[in-house]
């Protein structure tokens, strides 16, 4: 495709995302629907332009106001990450002065707003808790994310699977946490793969294995995966259960559980019972009160802590909508809790990056709750087979962040219902 084509096919891309009305990935795979005509590093080209946009947004539009033309297009320009020759094939001659101008000033200089590309309600916050650590933060999630698969116990050894890999000239690494993680560089296209057709790996950050690895069910365990969504944890679960004992997905979106269903297959899981629920009182939910060994809930959040992959979350959300959360994600949790037998483990679970979400949530359920008894997440995450548990603990609870553990933002609480 002639560059100045490509260029204004990002224009157009850039017009669709930037409405912020539809999660960011949607769009990209949409448009891409719709261009059946482009190739494999002209749809990687203009994708990662609109994620690179995306993520430093408020920088890209303020150095955008000196040029001239669709303001998407300046956007587009700027942010471009195709090749060099692509950008200058495709740019006129005024367009090529004005980039060469832009790209003397000095990024250091500008307002700090800029630097970080986050919006105040997110910012602040975020600078509170983590002093020092809030520009290291911001520049972790200025970048992609690399690609962490998670071993299918039941079917493969870590070791066996690297050196599958290897001959299909992947290099993946064992992750430094998760006992069953691998870590990719780039975004080599697996699927085709026949250890990934076969079920030997799912694609799963390390974070969320560290979930799994808290609930840590045993085989023949009666376990309850409350918020399942597409089954990524349940998956896990049912693997660390060594495919014995009961293991319920529930959700209320029929269509997520239904994401479900293939990955199940690949998985040669056959412990797992999905189920769409109507809410979190739900009738079918009560015969199961008093009844469980362990209770996983990964609430509904506000995504916060997936930025690297999901860039236009910090422009969707809003402290409206993240209040709105908190009341269900306390909801979920109450009504879970109450499905955990005497002696039996919950665990509540977000990738948000938020106290308001994390442990503000986990302290007034415990407040709540003397009947549940606060398990240390590095106990019993080194029970797990977890190295270096320590680090991923802060005060009892499990928190992970991309800057420091390398994986999406996590946190997870966990207790021991009192026998
Ligand atoms: C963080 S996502 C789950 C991701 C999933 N566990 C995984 O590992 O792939 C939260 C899920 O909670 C579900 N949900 C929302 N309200 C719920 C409720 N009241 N009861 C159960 N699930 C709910 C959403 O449909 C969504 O799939």
């Amino acid at each position: 495709m002639h560059p100045n084509a490509l260029l204004d096919l990002a224009t157009e891309l850039l017009r669709q995302a930037l409405k912020l009305d539809q999660p960011a990935d949607m769009v990209v795979s949409n448009f891409f629907k719709h261009h059946r005509e482009l190739g494999q590093r002209e749809r990687h080209a203009l994708a990662e332009t609109a994620y690179a946009v995306l993520r430093q947004r408020l920088l890209w539009v303020h150095l955008a106001q000196s040029g001239s033309g669709a303001l998407e297009r300046r956007l587009a320009i700027l942010a471009w990450q195709g090749t060099d020759g692509q950008l200058r094939g495709g740019m006129g001659p005024h367009e090529q002065k004005w980039l060469a101008e832009v790209r003397e000033i000095d990024q250091a200089t500008l307002p700090e707003k800029l630097r970080h590309n986050l919006p105040d309600w997110l910012a602040n916050p975020l600078k509170a808790e983590l002093g020092e650590d809030f520009w290291p933060l911001v520049a972790a999630i200025s970048g992609q994310a690399p690609l962490d698969l998670r071993v299918n116990t039941q079917k493969a050894k870590r070791e066996d699977v690297i050196a599958e890999l290897k001959e299909a000239g992947i290099e993946a690494v064992a992750t430094p946490y998760s006992p069953w993680g691998l870590r990719i560089q780039g975004k080599p296209a697996l699927q085709k793969l026949p250890l990934f057709i076969r079920g030997d790996v799912e694609v799963q950050d390390e974070g969320s294995q560290l979930l799994a690895a808290l609930v840590a069910p045993k085989r023949g365990e009666m376990v309850v995966d409350f918020c399942a969504g597409a089954g990524g944890k349940t998956l896990a679960l049912g693997a660390l259960m060594r495919n014995t004992g009961r293991l319920y997905a529930f959700d209320v979106s029929g269509y997520r559980l239904e994401g479900l269903k293939p990955r199940l297959a690949r998985s040669g899981l056959s412990n797992v019972y999905p189920a769409q629920i109507a809410h979190e009182r739900d009738d079918r939910i009560k015969r199961l009160t008093g009844k469980i060994d362990r209770v996983l809930v990964d609430a509904p959040c506000s995504g916060l802590g997936t930025l690297r992959r999901n860039p236009d979350l910090k422009w969707r959300q809003s402290p409206k909508a993240i209040e709105e959360l908190t009341v269900k994600q306390t909801a979920i949790l109450d009504s879970a809790a109450r499905l955990v037998k005497p002696g039996g483990r919950l665990v509540y679970a977000t990738c948000s990056l938020l106290k308001r979400e994390n442990e503000d949530i986990a302290l007034a359920f415990a407040a709540a709750h003397p009947d549940f008894e606060p398990l240390p997440a590095a106990a019993a995450l080194a029970s797990a087979q977890v190295e270096r548990s320590e680090e991923l603990d802060r005060d009892g609870m499990l928190r992970l962040w991309p800057q420091r553990h390398a994986t999406d933002g996590f946190f997870a609480a966990a207790w021991q219902r009192k026998s």
